[in-house]
């Protein structure tokens, strides 16, 4: 377990243009030193903030976009375009823009698509897709993610992984089914704490004075994984909390 880093930004727009900086310079040198780079992308207002960061950073064509594998860590179970599905919010965020290698962008399955409505195979598929990137050179079922991106929850949820539901407990699969999750819609696809676990880097979003409890309660207070997901979302190389004044207001100085 990596121990967490603060880093407290002015605000919730300066977090994002940081953040687009330093995932430029890391995906910069994942290429350098490995030839790829791999990617884990979430939803909400944060993550998408820092995808439209990405958008108008200077330093965005350093990078080879065509060797960026990205992959999401959690999606709502919505049919395939639809504007509430975190993929969607994404390419029109920044996806979109850029100069991607289509097989090399992984969005999680559609309830439309051909698992239907069910989640739990729609989950089990990619779960098997991540598998097969894994191959030999993975962590296990899973790709090595140099970043993985989670935006943290005012209930310290990180991707589709809520406080006390089954899919927080899980302790063996990559890639869950969710049901009745308080943020709406109620039907998702996450991958779990182990799976979130074995990314080198793990950085955790949190803006805004909504965000400053979840911050206290998982940074100070100790408060344990199934209460708060977000504690238990660390890297094997490095956890960076990525925090504005507001969310950082009660943590002590
Ligand atoms: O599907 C989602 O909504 C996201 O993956 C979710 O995990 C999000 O990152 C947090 O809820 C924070 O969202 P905000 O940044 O909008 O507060």
């Amino acid at each position: 377990m990596t121990a967490p880093e603060t880093v407290v930004h002015r605000d919730k727009e300066q977090m994002a243009r940081d953040t687009a900086a330093r995932l430029i310079t890391k995906i910069t040198e994942a290429q350098a030193a490995r030839g790829g780079a791999s990617v884990v992308l979430t939803g909400g207002r944060n993550g998408n903030g820092l995808l439209a960061a990405l958008a108008d950073a200077p330093g965005r064509e350093a990078v080879d976009w065509s060797r960026v594998d990205l992959w999401w860590g959690d999606e709502r179970f919505l049919p395939a375009g639809d504007p509430e599905r975190n993929d969607t919010q994404a390419r029109k965020a920044l996806l979109d823009s850029l100069p991607l290698d289509a097989a090399r962008v992984h969005p999680m399955p559609a309830s439309d698509g051909p698992h239907g409505e069910d989640v739990e195979a729609a989950a089990a598929a990619y779960a098997e897709e991540l598998a097969t990137a894994a191959g030999s050179g993975g962590r296990g079922p899973v790709p090595v993610f140099d970043v993985l991106l989670l935006g943290v929850g005012p209930d310290t949820h990180v991707a589709s992984l809520f406080p006390e539901l089954s899919a927080s407990r899980e302790t063996e699969r990559t890639v869950v089914g969710v049901h009745h999750a308080p943020k709406p819609p109620p039907v998702r696809i996450s991958m779990t704490l182990p799976a979130i676990r074995t990314a080198r880097e793990v950085w955790l979003l949190a803006a805004g004075e909504d965000k400053a409890r979840a911050v206290t309660t998982v940074l100070s207070d100790g408060i344990g994984e199934i209460q708060a997901p977000a504690a238990g979302a660390y890297g094997s190389e490095r956890t960076l909390w990525l925090l504005d004044e507001s969310a950082a207001a009660d943590l002590p100085r």
